[in-house]
């Protein structure tokens, strides 16, 4: 084990997942959740609420004590979900050094604001650098050990590689880039697509419906993703439409799950955490805000809102005007 530091704020599915591979990794690893019933459970081998039946290794150092959670540390995972992100950078800002790097491993944009998580880090803790840690990766497949490969983003290209060599694993391939814009824009709207395309296979649409919602889902990605200045490369990479790939075709995907249960017209409540329902009406804000076509997206905020029925979201789909693919 080297004795390169690294705290993981959150014990939800990701956050475990994220401290066994950062462990696996060769780091010395501490887990902070603010559960003392789930710490326990950690500390006992398993996180019964978030990835039941995973055997978690038991040397795995979890506390509920934020002070003792960041003494010392080098590295900070944030991975609690994005509308919190705010309020938990609130919580440690005096704890950790300027030094320290953030990275942000949740998928959203602020509800209220639109804000990137990047620039709220920026924000709240202004001197410390800030990545992102984004891509293919269902939180049970990677505390499993399964392979995937992510991407880690800082503006500082340099920093993001040196990062990506400090997570990587035999499983846990790690690439980098200096593309930040572009690797969170990607992560927090393949959620809303990943609706789009389970409500559309829960609705009995087909499979090829689903295909070409997930294509033009791309195209949309794409458009917002250029108006934020992101580059064509990250999108088309693992954080873009690696991630859409994954979570608009997969049961595993909270996201999708949720848009599964929408077209089937089941109850919602209760249900995992699904980013993409806090981050379709933001995105539709902003790209009519930017001048961006967002039909997808506008649509799938329309049906959160309860504005317009799975049907009449489909049928406005299909009768806008006819135009190059590429536009
Ligand atoms: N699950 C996955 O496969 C993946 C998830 N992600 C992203 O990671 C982020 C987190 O997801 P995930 O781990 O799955 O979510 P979970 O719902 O599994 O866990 C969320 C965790 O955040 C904690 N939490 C919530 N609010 C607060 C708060 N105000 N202060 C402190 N802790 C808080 C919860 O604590 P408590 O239990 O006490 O409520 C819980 O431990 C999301 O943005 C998601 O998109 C990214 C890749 C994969
Ligand atoms: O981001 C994820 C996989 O990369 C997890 O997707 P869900 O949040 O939709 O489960």
């Amino acid at each position: 084990m080297s004795n390169y530091r690294i705290t993981v704020l959150g014990g939800g599915a990701w956050g475990t997942a994220l401290a066994l591979t950062m462990a696996r990794a060769g780091n010395s690893v501490r887990l902070w959740a603010r559960d003392e019933a789930m710490v326990a459970a950690i500390g006992k081998g398993e996180n019964p609420r978030y990835l039941p039946g995973i055997r978690l290794d038991p040397a795995l150092e979890a506390t509920t004590d934020l002070d003792a959670a960041l003494e010392g540390v080098d590295c900070v995972l944030v991975v609690t979900p994005a509308q919190v992100l705010r309020a938990v950078l609130g919580e440690v800002r005096t704890k950790i050094p300027a030094h320290v790097p953030l990275v942000l491993c949740a998928k959203g944009i602020e509800s209220t604001t639109g804000t990137l998580l990047s620039q709220i880090a920026g924000e709240i803790l202004p001197q410390n650098p800030v990545a992102a840690l984004s891509g293919p990766s269902f939180a049970a497949d990677v505390a499993r050990g399964l392979p995937t490969a992510v991407v880690v983003a800082a503006q500082d290209e340099a920093r993001a590689a040196a990062l990506a060599l400090r997570f990587s694993t035999d499983s846990f391939r790690c690439y980098s880039t200096g593309d930040l814009v572009g690797v969170e824009i990607g992560g927090a709207l393949k959620n809303v697509f990943a609706i789009a395309a389970g409500a559309v296979t829960g609705a009995g649409l087909g499979a090829s419906a689903q295909a070409a919602m997930v294509t033009r889902g791309f195209v949309e990605l794409r458009r917002i993703g250029a108006a934020f200045g992101a580059e064509p490369e990250t999108l088309m990479g693992l954080s873009g439409l690696g991630d859409l790939l994954l979570s608009s075709a997969s049961a595993q995907s909270r996201n999708f799950g949720y848009g599964l249960a929408l077209g089937r017209g089941e109850p919602l409540g209760g249900r995992p955490l699904a980013e993409g329902v806090a981050t379709a009406g933001i995105a539709a804000r902003i790209a009519r805000e930017r001048g961006v076509e967002a039909p997808i997206i506008t649509a799938v905020a329309g049906i959160l809102a309860g504005a317009i029925t799975i049907q009449e979201a489909v049928s406005a789909l299909m009768s806008r005007p006819l135009r190059h693919e590429a536009e």
